[in-house]
């Protein structure tokens, strides 16, 4: 079977746009398709394409799509189908189909992990315990595709596949491989990983991980908390059935070891005033790009200007360390034992070097800080906020907040109190983040951020 990778770029140029996890919905872009490796060259043959995407501003962005190519159509795969080309050999259909989704095939990445195979270049590694890949696992698609495709192994394993790649260590693998040595508490433990060998350079293509059962989000648990207390009333948010202020205050503690088994695993270093002038430097600039896509900010902007001169300014040097960089109530997993973190792959929008970076831990304290304020806030958009709705939604924020806060300190992490000045920068950084994120994905969420960048800027929490 052999296609022209011209006729493969055409259908995937029909496809990306319509694939939550493409960046490049808004934007004109030309698709390159080729292909990287073929894991089965048995009919049906399973390959790893890359779609190269040219901006028309110049900008690159290279996208993994593994493909499965058959001669039938099949019914059940309806809603995976990308395209359908030619077979340049004996000008028959080929039918393609996106390869994460088609349990058929799936076991192939378990089965060449296990037998640590190298196909094309890309390497397939179980780390020391090649007998703990569940090889013959069937897979489910987790349907709440995000930024990456993740495949359910039986109950045991997960698999995230990479959709935007670049050169580079992906962050997840590198730290979750580091923790994973150290046998760290918070994590859920590294069982292999897919990294192509590119002109010297590593481009990681998925990882393998333990999956935990019976667990529940974080995001699912607070907002569950809130929904008890607006349900109830009156009450105060102590007294209302639900409250998360203890788990907000376990959750504080298990933040402050997840950072110090990274400290252990990377080390640590010092941002002095240099540095910490070009970190607010930064900052200003991601508030300019912000203020030209929501112009709301522009009320605000001066205020956080201060916050982040105050940054700029600070007379004593910051601690840094590898971090988690995306922290949010949607990235933790309570199990029946103990709070795990996931996904410490960073920003997406920032380059693999960027979120390499060592940076203040306060930077993961802060999005965890901003996540309370979500949970808090956002179920007054559907039910539509009153006076005492709002109070009641500001006093679960602020207990649940300074539970976070009390149990990072107790927990060996630096006391938030005592590092005002960058939490309040921090805060404010990621506050404007999440304002262009809402406008982009869900506008109707924009009053969230906004709110706290009114406070922000006025100089509250
Ligand atoms: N090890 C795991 N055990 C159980 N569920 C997991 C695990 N890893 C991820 N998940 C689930 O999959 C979702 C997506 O994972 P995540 O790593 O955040 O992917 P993405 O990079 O696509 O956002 C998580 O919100 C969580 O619900
Ligand atoms: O899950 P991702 O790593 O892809 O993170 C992105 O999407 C998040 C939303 O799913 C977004 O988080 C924002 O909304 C959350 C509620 O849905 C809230 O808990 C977070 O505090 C808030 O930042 C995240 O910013 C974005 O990178």
């Amino acid at each position: 079977m052999k296609v022209d990778p011209a006729e493969v770029s055409r259908v995937l140029s029909g496809w990306l746009g319509q694939q939550r996890w493409y960046a490049g919905k808004s934007r004109d872009g030309v698709i390159a398709a080729r292909l990287l490796a073929e894991l089965a060259p048995e009919p049906p043959s399973v390959q790893i394409w890359i779609a190269d995407v040219t901006y028309s501003d110049g900008q690159l962005e290279h996208y993994q799509v593994p493909l499965v190519f058959r001669t039938e159509t099949v019914d059940h795969l309806d809603h995976v189908l990308v395209g359908t080309v030619i077979d340049i050999d004996d000008d028959r259909p080929i039918h393609l189909y996106d390869a994460l989704h088609d349990k058929e095939v799936t076991g192939v990445w378990l089965a060449r992990m296990a037998a640590g195979d190298t196909v094309d270049g890309v390497v397939f590694d179980a780390l020391d315990n090649p007998g703990e890949i569940p090889v013959g696992e069937t897979s489910l698609a987790l349907t709440a595709e995000q930024s990456n495709t993740s495949l359910i192994f039986g109950d045991t394993a997960i698999m995230k596949a990479f959709r935007r790649v670049e050169p580079g260590l992906n962050p997840d693998i590198e730290i979750h491989a580091e923790l994973t040595r150290l046998g760290a508490r918070h994590i859920a433990k590294l069982l292999g990983h897919v990294t192509a060998e590119v002109d010297g350079q590593p481009w990681s293509l998925a990882m393998l991980q333990e999956f935990m059962t019976t667990a529940t989000d974080g995001w699912q648990f607070a907002t569950g908390s809130v929904r008890d207390l607006m349900a109830e009333g009156d009450l105060h948010a102590e007294e209302a059935g639900g409250d998360f202020a203890g788990e907000a205050h376990r959750l504080g503690v298990s933040a402050a070891e997840v950072h110090a088994d990274l400290a252990r695993a990377f080390g640590t270093s010092e941002l002095g005033s240099a540095e910490l002038g070009e970190r607010a430097a930064v900052m200003k600039g991601r508030l300019d790009a912000a203020l030209s896509e929501v112009p709301a900010l522009s009320t605000v902007a001066d205020g956080l200007r201060h916050a982040y001169d105050d940054l700029a300014n600070y007379d004593r040097p910051v601690l840094a360390q590898r971090v988690h960089g995306d922290l949010h109530l949607g990235q933790v997993l309570r199990t029946v034992h103990r709070w795990v973190f996931l996904d410490f792959e960073g920003e997406p929008a920032k380059s693999i070097g960027e979120r390499r970076r060592q940076d203040s831990p306060i930077r993961d304290v802060a999005g965890m800080l901003r996540s309370f304020d979500y949970a808090a806030r956002h179920q007054l958009i559907d039910i539509g906020a009153t006076s005492q709705s709002e109070f009641r939604a500001a006093e679960w924020a602020d207990r649940n907040r300074a539970a976070f806060c009390q149990g990072y300190a107790e927990g060996g992490g630096l006391d938030p109190a005592e590092v005002t000045v960058l939490l309040r920068a921090f805060e404010a950084d990621k506050a404007v983040y999440e304002l262009v994120y809402e406008a982009r994905n869900r506008p109707n969420w924009l009053p969230i951020p906004l709110a706290s960048l009114q406070r922000l800027a006025a100089g509250r929490s």
